[in-house]
């Protein structure tokens, strides 16, 4: 579902040249969910918004179904971590999962079904007509999450999104991911620097290096398929990978 090939990306600016990813290269099967994490500054968001179309490549490419990324594609959504900046503050919380249906000019009919399912999903139903200032930061997200999945994404790609969120809620919050990903069967990339998170979620965890910014790890994470916050995390093998990711991750520092 998603071909990333050579990709390379260089920012220019006030004489400056900075290459935030040398070369990467990997593919993520349709409904898999892949996991991105490397050190701070490794390009890992810059990677995303190459793959979201948001940024134009600098070299090689990006295709998405066999088909080349040029701009945002169609069925694709995104879920930042600044869920603040990412909702509109005057709209309320039914009118903001709204917006992207009526750009994709859905019958109304349809778009209150999709707006309340998805709303359902994250169990937000009793806050539709709340304004997002009026919401915790973890109801924000999960509005950002509804609006995502009421877009019916065949890929959906996420940028650290539980950074920002309390340690319970962002439990919960992996939870609902898993549970989304699962029931929608969507093709998944989830940045994040938090190498738990990334072993809980992933079915594999691509580690990258910094300077030049490359593909250090693919690593293959056979824990079962259903996933429990208590019983998974206390599995030997869990603990493994964790380590394995973490020595990666070390070994990809010491590459600077
Ligand atoms: N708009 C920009 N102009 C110039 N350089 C940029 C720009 N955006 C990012 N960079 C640089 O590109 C490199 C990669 O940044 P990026 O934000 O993609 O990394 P990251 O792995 O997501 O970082 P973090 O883990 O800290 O969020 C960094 O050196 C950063 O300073």
């Amino acid at each position: 579902m998603l071909e990333i090939r050579e990709l390379n990306k260089v920012y220019r600016g006030s004489g400056r040249l900075v290459e935030a990813i040398g070369s990467v290269t990997f593919d993520v099967a349709a409904g898999e969910l892949v996991c991105v994490v490397g050190p701070s500054g490794c390009g890992k968001t810059t990677l995303l918004r190459c793959v979201a179309g948001l940024l134009p490549a600098g070299g090689g490419e990006v295709r998405v179904a066999g088909e080349p990324v040029t701009g945002p594609p169609p069925r694709m959504a995104v879920v930042f971590q600044e869920y603040g900046r990412s909702l509109f503050p005057w709209m309320t919380v039914r009118q903001n999962v709204e917006l992207p249906l009526k750009e994709k000019r859905l019958p109304r009919a349809r778009r209150a079904e999709l707006v309340a399912g998805s709303l359902a999903a994250v169990g937000l139903s009793d806050a539709a007509d709340a304004h997002p200032w009026q919401l915790s930061g973890g109801m924000q997200q999960r509005v950002a999450i509804a609006r995502a999945v009421a877009y019916e994404p065949e890929v959906l790609l996420m940028d650290e999104p539980f950074a920002a969120v309390d340690a319970q809620t962002r439990a919960d919050l992996e939870d609902l991911i898993l549970r989304l990903w699962r029931d929608l069967e969507v093709t998944a990339l989830f940045v994040t620097h938090d190498i738990d998170e990334a072993v809980y979620l992933g079915q594999r965890v691509i580690v990258l290096s910094s300077s030049p910014t490359g593909v250090m790890a693919d690593i293959k994470i056979d824990l079962p398929r259903d996933r429990d916050q208590l019983a998974t995390r206390s599995l030997p093998l869990f603990g493994e990978l964790r380590g394995q990711v973490y020595r990666w991750i070390q070994q990809a520092r010491g590459a600077r």
